[in-house]
C-alpha cells in the first residue's frame, strides 16, 4: 500500500475560490480587503514568495500593496513604514517577510504591527490569544496544516500528534492548534532523545525542521498522517523534511513538497486578510477560514 497524497495545491485552489466569492460579496458592499507585504533586502527565495503572494492577492480580488526596501534600511525607517500601514484604512493585513536582516530586532518589528492587521499571527497578543483559546489571528502555515488534517482525518481528538520543531512561526503554533482540537501533543526539537521512537507513536506527524529528508521511513507508524512543512533547496530540487519515497510506503497519507503545505500557507494568508477585514467591519468571521 502506498500513502494517499494530500494535495495541498488543489486544496489551496479551492480555498482561494471560496475566498474570491466572499471578496466579491464584500466589494458589493463597498469594502475591498487590502494586504500589504513588506520585503527588506533581496533574498531570492523571499522574492519568489512575495511575488506569488501579490499575484494571488490580486486574483481573489483584494488590493495588494508591496513595499520593497533595501537591505540596509534602518529599523527606524521600517518602524515608520509599519506605522503608516497601521494607520492606512485601505490596509487590512500586514506581512513583514522573515527573515529580516541581521541588524533588525525581529521581535520589535513583529510587535509593532497592529495586532488586528497581523495576518501572520506572530504578534505577542495573537500568540497569547491562541494559547488561551481566544479569538486570534492564527499563523498561516499551521492553519493550513490543520485544515488538511481535519479534511483528511475528521475529528482529531485523542489522536497522538508529534510536532518536530519548536519555532514561533511553525512548531509552537502548530502544537497549540492540535491541542485545541484535543489531540495529545508532543513537541520535539534538537535536544529530544530517541526521536525515531517518539515519532513511531504518532498518528499525526508534523515535520518542521529545515533539514532535507530528515524524517526516515522507519520512524513512521504504519497508517500515520504525515505533514511535511520543510522547504529545502537542494541540487536535486525542492525537497521536504521527510524522506518522501520511504515515507509514502508506510504512511496512510502524506503531503508532498512541493504542492503540499506551501500553497496552503499562501491561501491561509488570504483567508486571514479576509478575516481581519470582516472583523474590522463588525461582520461575522468568514465561514471555514478560522479554526
Ligand atoms: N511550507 C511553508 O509554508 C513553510 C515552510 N517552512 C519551512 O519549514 C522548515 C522549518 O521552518 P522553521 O520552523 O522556521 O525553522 P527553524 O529553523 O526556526 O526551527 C527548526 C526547528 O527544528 C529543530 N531541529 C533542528 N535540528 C533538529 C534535529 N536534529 N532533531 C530534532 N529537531 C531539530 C530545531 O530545534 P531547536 O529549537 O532545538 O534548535 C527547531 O526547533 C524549514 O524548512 C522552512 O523553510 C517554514 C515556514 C513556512
Ligand atoms: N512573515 C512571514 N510569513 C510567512 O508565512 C513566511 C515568511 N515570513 N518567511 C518565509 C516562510 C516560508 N513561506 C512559504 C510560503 C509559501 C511556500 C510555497 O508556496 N511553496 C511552494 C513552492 C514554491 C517554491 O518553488 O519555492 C510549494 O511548496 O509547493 C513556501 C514557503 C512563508 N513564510
Ligand atoms: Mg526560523
Amino acid at each position: 500500500m502506498t500513502a494517499t497524497l494530500i494535495d495541498g495545491k488543489a486544496f489551496a485552489a479551492r480555498l482561494r475560490q471560496g475566498i474570491a466569492g466572499q471578496v466579491d460579496a464584500m466589494r458589493a458592499r463597498g469594502i475591498t480587503p487590502g494586504l500589504a507585504v513588506v520585503l527588506v533586502g533581496e533574498d531570492p527565495a523571499s522574492q519568489v514568495y512575495v511575488r506569488a503572494k501579490g499575484k494571488q492577492t490580486r486574483e481573489v480580488g483584494m488590493t495588494s500593496f508591496e513595499h520593497r526596501l533595501p537591505a540596509d534600511t534602518s529599523e527606524r525607517d521600517l518602524l515608520a513604514l509599519i506605522g503608516r500601514l497601521n494607520d492606512d484604512p485601505a490596509v487590512n493585513g500586514i506581512l513583514v517577510q522573515l527573515p529580516l536582516p541581521e541588524h533588525m530586532d525581529e521581535a520589535a518589528i513583529i510587535n509593532a504591527v497592529d495586532p488586528a492587521k497581523d495576518v501572520d499571527g506572530f504578534h505577542i497578543l495573537n500568540v497569547g490569544l491562541l494559547a488561551t483559546g481566544q479569538k486570534a489571528m492564527v499563523p498561516c502555515t499551521p492553519l493550513g496544516c490543520l485544515m488538511m488534517l481535519r479534511d483528511h482525518l475528521g475529528d482529531l481528538s485523542g489522536r497522538r500528534a508529534v510536532v518536530v520543531g519548536r519555532s514561533n512561526i511553525v512548531g509552537k503554533p502548530m502544537a497549540q492548534l492540535l491541542l485545541r482540537d484535543s489531540a495529545t501533543v508532543t513537541i520535539a526539537h534538537s535536544r529530544t532523545q530517541d526521536l525515531p521512537s517518539l515519532c513511531r507513536e504518532a498518528d499525526i506527524l508534523v515535520a518542521a525542521v529545515g533539514r532535507p529528508g530528515f524524517v526516515k521511513g522507519d520512524w513512521i507508524k504504519p497508517g500515520a498522517t504525515v505533514i511535511d512543512v520543510g522547504i529545502n533547496r537542494t541540487p536535486d530540487g525542492l525537497v521536504g523534511d521527510v524522506d518522501f519515497e520511504a515515507a509514502r510506503a508506510v504512511a496512510g497519507a502524506i503531503t508532498p513538497v512541493p504542492g503540499g503545505v506551501g500553497p496552503m500557507t499562501i491561501a491561509c494568508l488570504l483567508a486571514n486578510t479576509l478575516t481581519a477585514t470582516a472583523r474590522k467591519n463588525d461582520l461575522p468571521d468568514p465561514e471555514g477560514l478560522t479554526p
